[in-house]
Formats: C-alpha cells, structure tokens, sequence
C-alpha cells in the first residue's frame, strides 16, 4: 500500500545528515531524534510523534546494530523493510529518515568503545545479554553525536536501556536530553515489539499473560502485599502461561537497586521471557501508596 502522505528524504551518509541538520539548525530549529532498528510500528510511531511536540524537526534513525547482538543472537533474522518503514514515517511526518550502512558506522578499523556500568550492570538484561549494552552503548553515542539533537526519545519498553542511556548520557555530558516515552501495547496488552512477528499463532495468544501478571503483581505490591510473595506467584503463573522466564523482578525505578519492600520505591516490576524461540520483555510501574 502506499501513503498519500509526502514522501520522507532518505540519506545513508553522515555527511548528508550532519548538512541536513545544520541547515534546520542555522534557522533556529530544534532538534528532535528518534534511533529506532526499524520494523517500525506504531510504538515507534508514539515516540516520533513525542519528538515533534518538543522539537520542530524530527530524524529518525533505522540501523539494525551489530555490535548489540551476541553471535547466537537474531541479528541476520531481524526484520528489515526499509520501504515500509519510510510508508509509516511519512504518517507521522517525520522530517528524515537516517539509515547508515553498518561500513558508515563501523568503517574499517573501528575499535573504541563505551563502558557502561551502573544501571547496565543490574543482573537484569546484562545477565542474559553479558555484551547488549556496549554495544547500545556504543551507537547511541554515535548517533547522538551524529545527529547532535536537542532531545532525543526512547521507549520504557527497554526500560534498563532507557536508564543506561541517560546515565551515559549525563556522565558524557551529550548535548541532547534523553526522553522517556511510555510503552505502546496491543489491544490484549501485549507490548508493541518487531519481535512480535516471530510469534506462532499459539504463542502470540499465549503473549500477554506477561504483562497481565505484572499489571496483577503491581496492583497488589501497591495495595501492600509484600513483594516477595508476589512476585512468586507472578513467575508461577507466567511459567504455567507457558513461558521460559529468564527474570521477573521488582527493583528501584530510578537505580535497578533490589528492593524488599514497597518503601523501598519507587519501584518497577521488569520481566524477560522467552515462548518458544521468541524472548519478549515487558516492565510496568508500581503506584505509589497515596
Ligand atoms: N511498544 C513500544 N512502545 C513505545 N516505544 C517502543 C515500543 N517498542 C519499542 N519501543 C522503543 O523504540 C525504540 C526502538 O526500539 P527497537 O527498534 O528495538 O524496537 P522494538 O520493537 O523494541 O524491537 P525489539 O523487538 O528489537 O525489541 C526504543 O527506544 C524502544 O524502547
Ligand atoms: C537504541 C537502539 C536503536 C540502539 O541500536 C536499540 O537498542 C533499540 O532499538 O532499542
Ligand atoms: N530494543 C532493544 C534492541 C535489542 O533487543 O537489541
């Protein structure tokens, strides 16, 4: 199908990106940036239209980056449809889409890094993807220096990703100011992910049991039942859903720190977990005690 909406320009070169971005900014407009791997739905869409409420012009990145899988990892069977994603960010009328082939990012000889620590070293995530966030790490730098934006937004879907980038952020003192933007969920309540697609039709019935368990879970820390307790019989029924749970945790909202009672808080309860060979993650905040 194809959008009436105007088309959005397509640069691949970093040259062509940082003259692009010079031009809005020499007339005085903000900045905003999106950095996406692509696959885009409307979670995506939902950050894009968070941009353009803080910013005049909004670039979108889609690079599916290497350095952030492990070689077992999906990285050659991640989705990529570059056409349909132009499609959908013509609908939100995105000003650019930057996608850079992995030669433009990691040219030959590339070999520095970015070593994250505190929220990045949390057991949560970075137990079950020991090399995720350096690599994160490593091309969220770039592109942020890339794009030199204003402000740049990412989902609270990857929540532990989210507090990693506005730690390296504020300690590498980058000049864009890191968004936060709520997760964007199925009608079942299933997050929004690329990943989804990898479901059988069996799995992606079975799929939103995870977030119903931790809607369940946050309900009950918040009325206040003690969060061991429930977080036990939270993993119970996630595993008798059908799931292989890697973690399903209630920490500090703010640190990851590990906290035993709802005092402790602000907390958020984070889940990964895998149905069959697809890993799915999902994480919610517990209210406050009024
Ligand atoms: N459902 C969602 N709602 C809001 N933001 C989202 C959602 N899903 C992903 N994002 C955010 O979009 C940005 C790009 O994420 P990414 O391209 O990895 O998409 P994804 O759907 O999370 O894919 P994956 O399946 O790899 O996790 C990240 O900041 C991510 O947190
Ligand atoms: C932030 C990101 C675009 C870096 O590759 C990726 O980790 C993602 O899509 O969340
Ligand atoms: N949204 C996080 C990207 C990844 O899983 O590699």
């Amino acid at each position: 199908m194809t959008s009436s909406a105007p088309s959005v320009p397509l640069v691949g070169s970093l040259a062509e990106l940082r003259r692009r971005v010079a031009d809005w900014r020499a007339r005085g407009e903000r900045i905003g940036f999106v950095p996406t791997m692509g696959a885009l739905h409307d979670g995506h869409l939902s950050l894009v239209e968070e941009a353009r409420r803080r910013a005049e012009r909004v670039v979108v990145s889609v690079f599916v980056n290497p350095t952030q899988f492990a070689a077992n990892e999906d990285f050659g069977r991640y989705p990529r449809m570059l056409e349909a994603d132009l499609d959908r960010l013509a609908r939100v009328a995105a000003d650019l889409c930057y996608a850079p082939a992995v030669e433009e990012m990691y040219p030959p000889g590339f070999s520095t890094g970015v070593t994250v620590g505190g929220p990045a070293e949390a057991d949560l995530e970075d137990r079950f993807r020991p090399t995720h966030f350096a690599g994160v790490a490593v091309v969220v730098a770039k592109l942020l220096n890339q794009a030199e934006p204003d402000i740049a937004v990412f989902g609270e879907k990857d929540y532990q990703q989210l507090l990693v980038i506005r730690r390296m952020a504020r300690d590498l003192d980058l000049r864009a100011e890191i968004v936060g933007a709520p997760t964007l969920r199925e009608a079942d309540g299933l997050a929004m992910s690329s990943r989804n697609v990898y479901l059988s039709d069996e799995e992606r019935r079975v799929a939103p049991a995870l977030h119903r368990a931790l809607v369940a879970a946050a309900g009950r820390i918040s009325a206040g039942e003690p969060i061991g307790h429930v977080m036990g019989e939270a993993r119970e029924e996630v595993a008798t859903a059908g799931f292989a749970i890697d973690y399903l945790e209630a920490r500090h909202a703010l640190t990851l720190a590990r906290i035993a009672r709802r005092q402790d808080g602000p907390a958020r309860l984070l889940a990964a977990a895998r149905l069959g060979a697809t890993r799915l993650i999902d994480n919610i905040a517990v209210e406050e005690a009024r």
